[in-house]
C-alpha cells in the first residue's frame, strides 16, 4: 500500500468537530429462544479518543460484536447514548440514525462486498448512497476511488469482478470501501480472521500504518490478544457484556486491574496475596514475601488480591542466588517455544512459569533459582 492523506473533497461530509466515539450507559439485551435474557452489552461507558486505534477484546460471547454493531446502527440498543465524531447517533428522544447515515465506515469479517459489481463500483458505493450521494461529481468519485485503490495496492484491479480476487485482496477492497468517504471513524469486526496467517500478518501491519497515516479513529473487534497488542493504542477488555478494563495498551499489559485481564493478555504468574503489612511495597504471598512496584488497585480492603508478573520478566539460574524476590525450586517442565523456553518451576506448593530467552537447558528435576524484578510485580484483584 502507498500512503496518502485524506482528500479534502471526501471530507466535506465531516465538518463537525472530530471527537472520536463516546458511549454512555449503553445496554443491549437479547432474548434467547428458550426465553432467557442475555445482557450482551451491560451498562458500557467508554470514550474512544479521536485518532486512536481502539481494540475491543474479549472471548467469544463477551459482547464486543454487539457493541460494535450498536455503533454501526446495525443493532438498536435498549438504553444509553452514542456520539460518533461529534454527532449524536443514539439516545433518548433521538430519531433513529440509520447505518448509512452514520459517520462511520465498516469492515466485516465476511468482507460483505457486492459480488456482481466491479472492485471500483464496490469501493465507490458509500459515495453514491446515503448522506454523501450527489455530493461529488462522477469524475471526483472516479479520482477518489483510484486514490484509495492505490493506497491498498489495488490500482490495477478496479475493473475486476470481486470473484477474481483472493481473500486478502477482497479484504483490501473492503478496507478501501471503508475509508473512501473519509469518515473519521472506521469500525472493524474481526476483519482478518478469514485470511491465512502470513497474509494476515502483512495486512495487520499495513492496516496499522494506514490508520496512523490517515489518522482515522479505528474501533476494532478481536478475540486475539496478540493481534490486539500489535494494533492497539487503546484496549478495552470485555467480559459478559461489561468493560473489565479500558486503557492504553501498555497499561493494560503492565498494570492489569484484575486476574481476568492479566490472564487474558499475555502469560502471567498470579500468586495469591496472603497478607499485607505497613510497607506498601511488600506483600506476603504463597511464595513468601514479595517486593512489588506499587500498591495494589483500589477496591474493598478485604477483596482477595494476587501478585501478577509476566513470565518473560522472570529469570532462571542453576547457580545459587539471593536477594529480594529470589526463590529456589525444582524444574517440573521445560518446553522449547522457538523465541524462548518456558520452564515450569515448583517453589514450595506454587508453580511459576519462567520464559528464558537463552535456553539454559535445565532438565526437569533440576534444582534452580528463579526470580523477578520488583518493578515487574503488580498487585491485582483476584476477582472482577
Ligand atoms: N441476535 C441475537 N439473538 C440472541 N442472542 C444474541 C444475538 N446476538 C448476540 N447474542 C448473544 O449476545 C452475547 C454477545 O454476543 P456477541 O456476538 O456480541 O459476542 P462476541 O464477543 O462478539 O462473540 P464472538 O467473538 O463469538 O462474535 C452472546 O451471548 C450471544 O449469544
Amino acid at each position: 500500500m502507498t500512503m496518502t492523506t485524506h482528500d479534502a473533497s471526501a471530507n466535506a461530509a465531516t465538518e463537525e468537530p472530530r471527537t472520536g466515539v463516546d458511549i454512555v450507559g449503553l445496554r443491549k439485551r437479547f432474548r434467547a429462544p428458550d426465553g432467557t435474557v442475555v445482557a450482551a452489552v451491560d451498562d458500557v461507558t467508554l470514550h474512544l479518543p479521536r485518532g486512536d486505534f481502539c481494540v475491543l477484546l474479549g472471548p467469544s460471547g463477551c459482547g464486543k460484536t454487539t457493541l460494535l454493531r450498536c455503533l454501526a446502527g446495525l443493532e438498536h440498543p435498549d438504553e444509553g447514548h452514542i456520539t460518533i465524531d461529534g454527532q449524536p447517533v443514539f439516545g433518548p428522544g433521538l430519531r433513529t440514525v440509520e447505518p448509512q447515515d452514520r459517520p462511520v465506515g465498516m469492515v466485516f469479517q465476511s468482507y460483505a462486498l457486492w459480488p456482481n459489481m466491479t472492485v471500483a463500483d464496490n469501493v465507490a458505493f458509500p459515495l453514491t448512497t446515503g448522506p454523501r450521494r450527489n455530493r461529488m461529481s462522477r469524475e471526483q468519485i472516479r479520482r477518489r476511488v483510484a486514490e484509495v485503490l492505490a493506497i491498498m495496492g489495488l490500482e490495477s484491479h478496479g475493473s475486476r469482478a470481486i470473484g477474481q480476487l483472493s481473500g486478502g485482496q477482497q479484504q483490501r477492497v473492503a478496507l478501501a470501501r471503508a475509508i473512501v468517504a473519509g469518515t473519521d471513524v472506521v469500525l472493524f469486526d474481526e476483519p482478518l480472521s478469514n485470511i491465512d496467517a502470513k497474509v494476515r500478518e502483512t495486512l495487520r501491519r499495513e492496516l496499522r500504518a494506514m490508520q496512523q497515516d490517515l489518522g482515522f479513529t479505528a474501533v476494532y473487534v478481536t478475540h486475539d490478544q496478540a493481534e490486539a497488542m500489535e494494533l492497539a493504542d487503546r484496549i478495552t477488555v470485555m467480559r459478559s457484556g461489561r468493560v473489565m478494563q479500558n486503557g492504553a495498551a501498555r497499561d493494560i499489559y503492565e498494570r492489569p486491574r484484575n486476574r481476568y485481564v492479566a490472564e487474558f493478555i499475555g502469560t502471567a504468574n498470579l500468586v495469591p496475596v496472603t497478607s499485607t503489612g505497613d510497607d506498601p511495597h511488600r506483600v506476603t504471598t504463597a511464595l513468601g514475601p514479595v517486593r512489588i512496584a506499587e500498591p495494589g488497585p483500589e477496591g474493598p480492603a478485604d477483596a482477595p488480591r494476587v501478585v501478577a508478573s509476566r513470565s518473560h520478566r522472570w529469570w532462571i539460574d542453576s547457580a545459587e542466588r539471593s536477594g529480594d524476590n529470589v526463590w529456589t525450586g525444582e524444574v517440573t517442565n521445560a518446553v522449547f517455544a522457538g523465541s524462548h523456553t518456558e520452564y515450569v518451576v515448583r517453589v514450595g506448593e506454587t508453580s511459576v512459569r519462567v520464559w528464558a530467552d537463552d535456553d539454559p537447558d535445565l532438565a526437569p528435576g533440576r534444582q534452580v533459582w528463579v526470580g523477578v524484578d520488583p518493578a515487574a510485580c503488580v498487585v491485582v484483584l483476584d476477582h472482577d
